[in-house]
């Protein structure tokens, strides 16, 4: 429009202004219609007419597009972390869906893990195979069930990927068929289900087993049982035999397999596919870990599963410690660790003084069955042995042995364990179980303890009075209170028997011995001429089944001058000159059993050079013993010499305060 027709059309507005609309109208069509004259105009108007046509064939063709859609698709999205991904994903897998696409991804995998193993190049080499992972595509078309058309396409956004599925079909039941058949399939397949990272504990159970709960060692022991190491790929090799690992049973096995920390394995457990994720725990300064868990998936949302589960491995746990003993070790942090298993040991092979054994085993049985008359007399059912002598006769074996044959379990703690207070004691005995051996070893060192030495020089004043000694501090952070305390506590009358032993009876406090807290004291000697004849026999048995031309072995020995098998006679003669040899309670067991080990398969040996032993042992306890003594001669001269210079010293300070009260006494004459 030129400026002069704009100038012309603006004078017309002016004139307009205080007319009728009459005339109002007849103005602007004559407005208009000077205005589509333009040429320019007019081509201007047609341009937006045309859009305007366009636009609107557009919007409704799109919206019959999608009318008809949604009258013939069903349109269901899944996303990945759901498990309803994982159904359908691995349905259409299983049907192979993405075989006839053309865009993948190309990883390295052990094909033969695979679901799809058909995408794989297989090698058998050994090697790792190249595997085409179905990637984000176009959309395939999938003839479910032969009558039903459904396009499947995977989209990859961020790193999370999605499958959509557009069923075409009026009705909308065929999707739910098919998600239905997807979830079967799932559930029911022989192949396992993928490890997952996702949180899934809205739609399956979740367990978590910590360390320092029992049924920790329960459901260890019974995965390693149900062998879920079987599809793992990635282990930590130990060789501690400490360490609970794959091949545990296999006494030959050097190396064990232990599951590495986080790693998820897969198992299917009377039908249900579970994902077991091991969490290792930290190591303390004693080589024991703590912390670790054991977090396991259901593929169920049954929680009566996860008890049936849990009642499972309780019960293997219990049938396989029939023939073993278990022992329950604390941590740094006053917590039960993880607990180790050692084999039997039959109540047979204890050596010990006539009776001591069988009155034991028939006073703990007796504990045991008594229950209801406990109640009955309202007397707490908890019984507390104590065991006392010296070191290497047989306390600790004794316990173990025990248990082994009553068929309980021990809880050991060692009162000088760094982390054990009044308050974790408490602790750790209220999560005990009912029915077990609560084991406290070496109880005297909660106590302050001073070794009188009647050879030792006394220790005298400046004016020659005996100074009484600092007793030592006790090595326990446990107070005596804190453990009569816990002696007492309710925790302690489930069953429960309690063993100490100590070294040092002298030494504990009288209100932990008395009865109802120790009920039945034995004390443990040096070896007796009937225990060392007892040894020697269960050293050197005579086995009538093994025939001599075996040739040596436990129960069958040979002369070494004759070289004739040594008949039961004689080796009950040997048992006889063996045990008269040695001095009696002189020597503990374990010392003996340290000198028979060196000649196993020769009993007139160790009868020969039993002598030289005991000259030898004496030859040491002497050089011990003199050793001692010049420590105490010397520590005796020091401590005299320190008193004697202390004298000095307050002689002078006296003679000098004389002098100085003098001179001032002088100086006041003087003055
Ligand atoms: N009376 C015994 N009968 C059988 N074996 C024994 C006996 N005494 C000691 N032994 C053997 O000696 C070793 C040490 O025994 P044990 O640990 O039971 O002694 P302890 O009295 O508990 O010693 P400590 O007071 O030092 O703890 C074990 O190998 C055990 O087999």
């Amino acid at each position: 429009m030129s400026g002069q027709a704009l100038v012309r059309g603006l004078r017309h507005v002016k004139l307009i202004s205080g007319r009728s609309w009459k005339q109002i109208f007849r103005a602007l069509i004559a407005l208009c219609k000077r205005l589509l004259g333009n040429p320019q105009v007019a081509e201007l108007l047609r341009f937006i007419f045309l859009g305007t046509v366009v636009e609107t064939g557009r919007v409704i063709g799109a919206k019959m597009v999608s009318m008809v859609n949604s009258f013939f698709l069903v349109k269901a999205s899944f996303k990945q972390g759901e498990l309803s991904y994982e159904w359908v994903s691995a349905y259409i897998d299983h049907h192979k869906v993405w075989n006839r696409s053309r865009t993948f991804r190309v990883v390295a995998r052990n094909a033969e893990k695979l679901a799809n193993r058909d995408l794989a190049l297989n090698g058998a080499d050994g090697y790792p195979d190249a595997v085409y992972e179905p990637s984000a595509q176009d959309p395939e078309l999938f003839h479910w069930r032969g009558k039903h058309w459904i396009t499947i396409s995977k989209d990859e956004k961020e790193g999370a990927t999605s499958l959509t599925l557009q069923v075409w079909s009026r009705n909308r039941s065929v999707l739910d068929e098919f998600v239905q058949e997807a979830r079967t399939f799932y559930r029911t397949s022989t192949q396992p289900p993928p490890r997952q990272d996702y949180d899934w504990s809205q739609s399956l159970i979740v367990g978590h087993f910590n360390q320092a709960d029992f049924s920790y060692d329960w459901v260890l022991d019974y995965l390693q049982s149900e062998n879920v190491m079987a599809d793992a790929n990635e282990f930590t090799v130990s060789t501690k035999q400490t360490d609970a690992g794959w091949n545990r049973d296999d006494a030959k096995q050097l190396v064990r397999y232990v599951p590495s920390s986080n790693t998820k394995q897969r198992l299917r457990w009377r039908g249900i596919w579970m994902q077991v994720e091991f969490v290792i725990g930290y190591e303390d300064g004693n080589g024991r870990t703590s912390g670790g868990s054991i977090n396991i998936m259901l593929h169920s949302c049954d929680k009566a599963v996860l008890g049936q589960f849990i009642e499972a491995a309780r019960i293997h746990y219990t049938n396989a410690s029939i023939s073993r003993v278990t022992v329950h070790l604390t941590d740094n942090y006053g917590s039960w660790a993880r607990a180790v298993t050692k084999n039997r040991r039959a109540f047979s092979t204890l050596i010990l003084p006539n009776g001591i054994k069988e009155l034991i085993l028939a006073d703990a049985k007796e504990f045991l069955a008594s229950e209801e008359w406990y109640t009955f007399a309202g007397v707490p059912h908890r019984r507390g042995y104590l065991l006392y002598g010296e070191p290497g006769t047989g306390k600790s074996s004794t316990i173990h042995a025990l248990a082994g044959e009553l068929g309980l379990e021990i809880y050991f703690i060692s009162l000088a364990a760094p982390g054990i207070d009044d308050y974790t004691l408490g602790r750790l005995i209220r999560d005990t179980p009912s029915r077990c051996i609560l084991l406290i070893e070496d109880i005297d060192c909660a106590f302050p303890s001073r070794e009188e030495d009647p050879d030792e020089e006394p220790l005298l004043d400046a004016k020659g009075i005996p100074i009484p000694r600092e007793p030592i501090p006790p090595r326990s952070q446990v107070t005596l209170a804190g453990l009569l305390n816990v002696l007492d506590s309710v925790a302690s009358e489930e069953g429960r028997l309690t063993f100490a032993t100590t070294n040092h009876i002298e030494q504990l406090d009288p209100a932990l011995i008395r009865p109802g807290r120790m009920d039945l004291k034995i004390q443990y000697g040096l070896a007796t001429t009937e225990q060392l004849e007892q040894m020697f026999e269960r050293f050197y048995p005579y086995n009538d089944e093994i025939l001599p031309e075996l040739g040596p072995s436990i129960g069958c020995y040979f002369s070494k001058t004759t070289g004739e098998r040594l008949s039961p006679e004689v080796l009950s003669g040997l048992a006889k000159d063996f045990a008269v040899a040695i001095p009696a309670a002189r020597y503990s067991i374990a010392q003996l059993q340290g000198y028979l080990l060196n000649t196993k398969n020769d009993p007139e040996g160790a009868v020969a050079g039993i002598g030289a032993w005991i000259e030898a042992q004496e030859k040491e306890k002497r050089e011990i013993e003199e050793l001692k003594q010049k420590r105490r001669k010397e520590a005796a001269a020091r401590r005299a010499a320190e008193a004697a210079a202390e004298k000095e010293f307050a002689e002078a300070t006296r003679e000098g305060n004389r002098s100085t009260d003098s001179v001032e006494e002088t100086v006041e004459e003087a003055s």
